[in-house]
């Protein structure tokens, strides 16, 4: 079944909408300049709704060590997923020091781009697959902006990996079936706004993405 992972939960609608849902990881923002961004106290205030169910994933960009204490400090994840220009050493570095799996975002625009999966798949745990900020974005990712999914189709990813970028229930599953991603990640293609999830939404491309 593929997995999915909602990103850049920050509401209790959303939250309540991904657990619903059947979501397999739910994503939570640390990065200040998102509109989806979560202060510790106010994560930990949101995952505590519910016991179990998706893997807590925090979405950091370029952290201070500092940051990530702060944030496990205040709620237990279960990823840390790194989104910005970590090198393969920094990944490694975070995942034992905090003793968790990383999940390493990568922007992809042309095959070349695959090249630095090698470099990176002993440091970390598994790949997030994400388009190449457009011209003048100035978030990293959550840019509703897509790659090229056949870029991935028959590809060997040395990893565990997501498939991100663009996706709405719309186009879930002829993403899945072009690229081959045993999983997808979303976030602004389940939203009624800018940082504001839908919880109809995210039911919809849950429901899309495990279609047969
Ligand atoms: O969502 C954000 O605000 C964000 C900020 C900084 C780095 C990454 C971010 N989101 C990640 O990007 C992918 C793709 O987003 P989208 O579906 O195209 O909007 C998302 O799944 C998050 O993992």
């Amino acid at each position: 079944m593929t997995l999915v992972k909602i990103c850049g939960v920050s509401d209790p609608a959303g939250f309540d909408a991904a657990l619903a849902a059947g979501a397999d990881m739910l994503g939570f923002v640390f990065y200040p300049p998102s509109p989806r961004a979560l202060t510790p106290a106010a994560a930990a205030a949101l995952s505590s709704r519910a016991e179990g169910g998706p893997l807590r994933v925090g979405l950091f960009v370029d952290p201070e060590d500092a940051l990530i204490e702060a944030v496990l400090a205040a709620l237990p994840l279960g990823l840390i997923q790194l989104h910005g220009a970590e090198d393969p050493a920094r990944c490694a570095a975070i995942r034992a020091r905090f003793g968790l799996p990383v999940m390493k975002a990568l922007g992809i625009a042309e095959p070349a781009d695959l090249m630095a999966l090698a470099d990176y798949a002993p440091a970390v745990d598994r790949f997030l697959l994400d388009a190449k900020p457009p011209p003048g974005a100035t978030l990293p990712g959550g840019n509703a902006a897509a790659f090229d999914w056949r870029l991935t189709a028959g590809r060997a990813i040395p990893r565990p990996w997501l498939l991100a970028g663009g996706l709405t229930p719309d186009t879930v599953a002829e993403a899945i079936r072009q690229s081959g991603a045993p999983g997808v990640d979303v976030s602004s293609g389940v939203e009624r706004a800018r940082g504001v999830k839908d919880p109809a939404r995210i039911a919809a491309f849950v429901a899309a993405a495990r279609l047969p």
